[in-house]
């Protein structure tokens, strides 16, 4: 089988020469120290040999839950917020019909994602469109303790319950969680769900490939396995005594950095031309901006949706401060065939691709884009998938964790923690009177006073 590809030639050029070979020793180090766990996070390098670790019998029982609930279930709404969330739909959404939730086959329950917002409007309508409904809930959190997610979780809960009964309920509710802690673990234990753990070494934004994402992703429908066997295989292709100019992970993680450090590129735009991918970027999103945004330091992600995005950000990309660079995710052949159709009036004089692939109209809109950004001074990564299945989606996974836990330790920060994030929820919690925090409710109260 081949694997997805790297093509970094049209962001070398925006660098002096060698420049991503002179990164070889230190990439080295980076991969001695994630491999001998010496790095900064070293509690959460469980990701690292997660695909190579999985069993047969371990996929077997995540697919056994994921078939009771497609039984029993015509929706499923998987709970959670960040990574307990975003791995589950990138994959769902890349794999599933466009119009899945419209489509109503009943082939596969109709998944649907909550817990990752505080939207009174998004509850009020989910939970309205879930009355009289046959639905389950997968309520992930690895603290157990986020807002949205809990707060989403009390609300179906009670619905499901008050639905089908408390009995039936406890079928289609499943916890996954930390082993011991947190209130997800607490509410499980108690009611008798069934429960997958979040290995402790795992952080949220790596955990795509435990249940996680698994479980989701297998009641939706989809080939788990299949999924853990790219990932597999990208785990054997990155591994640290591949040589240095074929390991995609390594060379991804260098050229980003040395883009970043010495041609001053700050903005990184993952860009697709599918838009079942838009996800998969949401996700990377998550996973580079939690591990790298740190210390005043790091490449900010950004994403777009190209072509659609070429009509509203295309004059920024082009023309705007040239401190941007743009990794394109191309999948190379499409699941389906649509031909140019021809038009006897031709009023908009496009018989002249009568008969093409749609998809060769969109190869040749990437490649003209990437001529006209590459020319506009837009450095250009490109990463290509043979097509858009489990297999591939498994091995770009893989890539991208490899290379952010590289690309990180390249930076010098830890790339395991999220720091950051505490800030925003201690000032919701003292300004919402949480018990505990009643020194920073008072000392927020007075600051709002004074900015009054
Ligand atoms: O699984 P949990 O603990 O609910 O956390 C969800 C997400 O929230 C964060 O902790 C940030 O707030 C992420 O790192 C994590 O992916």
């Amino acid at each position: 089988m081949e694997n997805i590809q790297l093509d970094i030639r049209k962001a070398t050029q925006f660098l002096n020469a060698g420049v991503v070979e002179g990164y070889e020793s230190k990439v080295k180090e980076a991969q001695e120290a994630l491999e001998n766990a010496t790095c900064p996070g070293n509690d959460f390098l469980g990701w690292l040999h997660l695909p190579s670790e999985i069993t047969e019998e371990f996929l077997n029982s995540v697919q056994a839950v994921a078939n009771t609930l497609r039984e029993k279930c015509e929706v499923v709404v998987v709970a959670g917020i960040g990574g307990s969330y975003l791995g589950a739909r990138a994959v769902i959404e890349a794999l599933g019909n466009s119009f899945a939730w419209l489509v109503g086959d009943k082939k596969n329950p109709v998944i649907l994602f909550a817990g990752n917002n505080i939207g009174e409007d998004y509850l009020a309508e989910l939970t309205a469109y879930l009355k009289g409904k046959k639905f389950g809930v997968i309520n992930i959190s690895k603290s157990g303790t986020t807002t949205e997610t809990a707060l989403t979780f009390r609300l179906l809960k009670k619905q499901c319950e008050e639905q089908m009964g408390k009995e039936a309920a406890k079928d289609v509710i499943v916890a996954i969680t930390d082993a011991h802690k947190g209130a997800a673990r607490a509410a499980a234990d108690k009611e008798g769900y069934k429960t997958f753990v979040i290995p402790d070494n795992v952080g949220g934004r790596f955990s795509v490939l435990t249940p996680v994402g698994l479980l989701p992703i297998a009641v939706a429908g989809f080939d788990i396995k299949a999924l853990v066997s790219g990932a597999q295989d990208m785990e054997k292709a990155t591994a640290s005594d591949v040589a240095y100019a074929d390991n995609i992970s390594a060379q991804y993680a260098a050229v980003r950095q040395a883009l970043y450090t010495q041609a001053g590129k700050k903005i990184e735009i993952i860009a697709n031309y599918q838009p079942k991918l838009h996800f998969i970027a949401e996700w990377w999103k998550q996973l580079y901006g939690e591990s790298e945004g740190k210390d005043h330091k790091g490449i900010f992600p950004a994403a777009c949706d190209f072509t659609t995005d070429l009509h509203s950000m295309g004059q920024w990309i082009q023309d705007g401060e040239r401190t941007i660079f743009e990794t394109v995710i191309s999948i190379e052949e499409p699941n389906n065939k649509v031909l140019f159709p021809h038009d006897d009036e031709n009023l908009d004089g496009l018989n002249f691709l009568e008969g093409k692939r749609v998809d060769e109209v969109n190869k040749m809109a990437e490649l003209g884009t990437k001529l006209a950004h590459v020319d506009g001074g837009v450095p250009n990564i490109r990463i290509s998938m043979p097509k858009l299945n489990e297999y591939y989606i498994g091995q770009l996974i893989y890539f991208f964790e490899k290379a952010c836990g590289i690309s990180g330790l390249l930076e010098e920060v830890n790339p395991f923690n999220q720091p950051g994030v505490e800030a925003y929820k201690k000032n919701m919690f003292a300004l919402l009177n949480k018990p505990g925090y009643e020194a920073d409710s008072k000392a927020i109260q007075e600051r709002l006073a004074k900015e009054k």
